[in-house]
């Protein structure tokens, strides 16, 4: 299978093919997928959510410009599929904007919500570029002059004690007045960079999903996506139903890809799923797996690298364990994902690997969690021009 997206139609057609093709608009899912194999196989079960790629720093890009297709390459069945940049070098991120045309990414985002030190504290990278909002305001500009698709940008609620509601409607609207920016994705709890880890910040600061739905009420003209703790389909949909123009999924879609991913085409954008069982997946990701490996050099990938992805799809299932105990065994011996399968997928009943997704989706236990939101919205925003003046 071709990696690169040769023949891509012009990118605004592609762009309107899409909305188009995508019933409910704007209502997407946002996945962030750290790599093309997990892609791959989330392309398999939803045909219709947003696949993000994993943060790429825009220095990389311009420093890499004879190998990009290591960092942005990607099949064409993975559309509609949002490229994330990382920088605060205005330059930088215009020349990577302007590198990643070729590769037909369906909109550019910009990462400002990252709370890694690596990323954080040198460079100003991520996060703390929300204490910056002119900069990034430019960069957002710069990004939008070098490419013809949307960009939007990804952020937290606050960072350290810049916490405050309306700091955070200082961020998104001296952004949104500077460049052409008007969709944020909102990871609803802010950053904490006084040295906890990556992890811990996506965990300890709380979830304050009533900034999310006051930004919806404050900016009626901008698109705010919620991120942050959506860990079912029936919460996604809570979300929606409460107001969020849209809902990124992060964690869950790894933990439980299965669940998470098989009934968003039905229980989101209304459409039937593609009706393939766990067998069928796994056949045509065999195809996939197969046709790339050791295809980067090195004997990169390796069956481990093609095969981490499918560990969770068979989360809480009979033979969950002992499928994945015999994966661990067969990489030392495997040199095919197909004999990998077929060594360890006897550790799962038929029934389970015969049976497509369920109609429903289970409701989870935390789905009114947004019911009393509207109740506790802080003060309603009041911008004006000295905002932008004091930027
Ligand atoms: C392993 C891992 C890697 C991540 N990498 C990125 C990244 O490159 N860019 C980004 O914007 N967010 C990244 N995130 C954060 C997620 O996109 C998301 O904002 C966060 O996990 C909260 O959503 P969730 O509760 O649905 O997981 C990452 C999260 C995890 C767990």
């Amino acid at each position: 299978m071709s990696q690169r997206c040769s023949s891509s139609p012009p990118l605004l057609i592609r762009y309107l093919k899409q909305l188009l093709n995508s019933p409910g608009i704007p209502l997407p899912i946002f996945l962030h997928t750290s790599d093309n194999h997990y892609r791959t196989l989330a392309r398999l079960i939803t045909k219709h959510a947003w696949l993000y790629t994993e943060m790429i720093a825009a220095e990389t890009l311009v420093h890499q410009q004879t190998n990009l297709d290591r960092f942005l390459a990607f099949s064409p069945q993975q559309h509609p599929i949002v490229l994330q940049l990382g920088g605060s070098n205005v330059e930088n991120l215009a020349k990577a904007a302007k590198l990643s045309n070729a590769y037909g990414y369906d909109e550019i985002n910009l990462n400002c919500g990252c709370p890694s030190p690596k990323v954080a504290g040198h460079g100003c990278f991520g996060v703390s570029l929300m204490l910056k909002p002119k900069l990034v305001g430019e960069a957002m500009s710069a990004i939008a002059a070098n490419t013809d698709v949307p960009v939007t940008v990804k952020c937290r609620i606050g960072v350290d004690d810049h916490d405050s509601y309306d700091e955070l409607c200082d961020f998104v609207y001296k952004v949104s007045t500077l460049s052409p920016t008007r969709h944020f994705i909102v990871h609803s709890r802010k950053a904490l960079l006084g040295g906890i880890s990556p992890a811990d910040n996506r965990r300890i600061p709380p979830l304050k999903y009533e900034y999310y739905y006051a930004l919806v009420r404050d900016f009626p003209d901008l698109e705010f996506t919620i991120n942050g703790g959506i860990t079912s389909v029936s919460k996604v949909n809570a979300a929606l139903q409460e107001g969020a123009h849209g809902v990124m999924v992060g964690r869950a879609a790894y933990n439980n890809p299965w669940q998470m991913l098989g009934h968003v085409d039905t229980a989101v954008y209304g459409v039937p799923s593609s009706g393939l069982t766990r067998r069928q997946v796994l056949e045509q990701y065999q195809v996939y797996g197969d046709s790339v490996l050791g295809t980067h050099g090195n004997g990169r990938p390796n069956v481990r690298d093609l095969v981490k992805p499918l560990l969770n799809l068979f989360h809480s299932e009979n033979g969950n364990s002992m499928w994945k105990r015999r994966a661990d065994a067969a990489f030392k011996e495997c040199r095919s994902v197909g004999s990998l399968l077929e060594e360890s997928l006897r550790a799962i009943p038929d029934c389970v690997l015969d049976s497509p997704i369920c109609e429903t989706p289970e409701s989870g236990e935390e789905d009114d969690v947004f019911a009393n939101v509207q109740n506790v919205l802080p003060p309603r925003y009041e911008a004006g021009e000295q905002v932008i003046l004091c930027a």
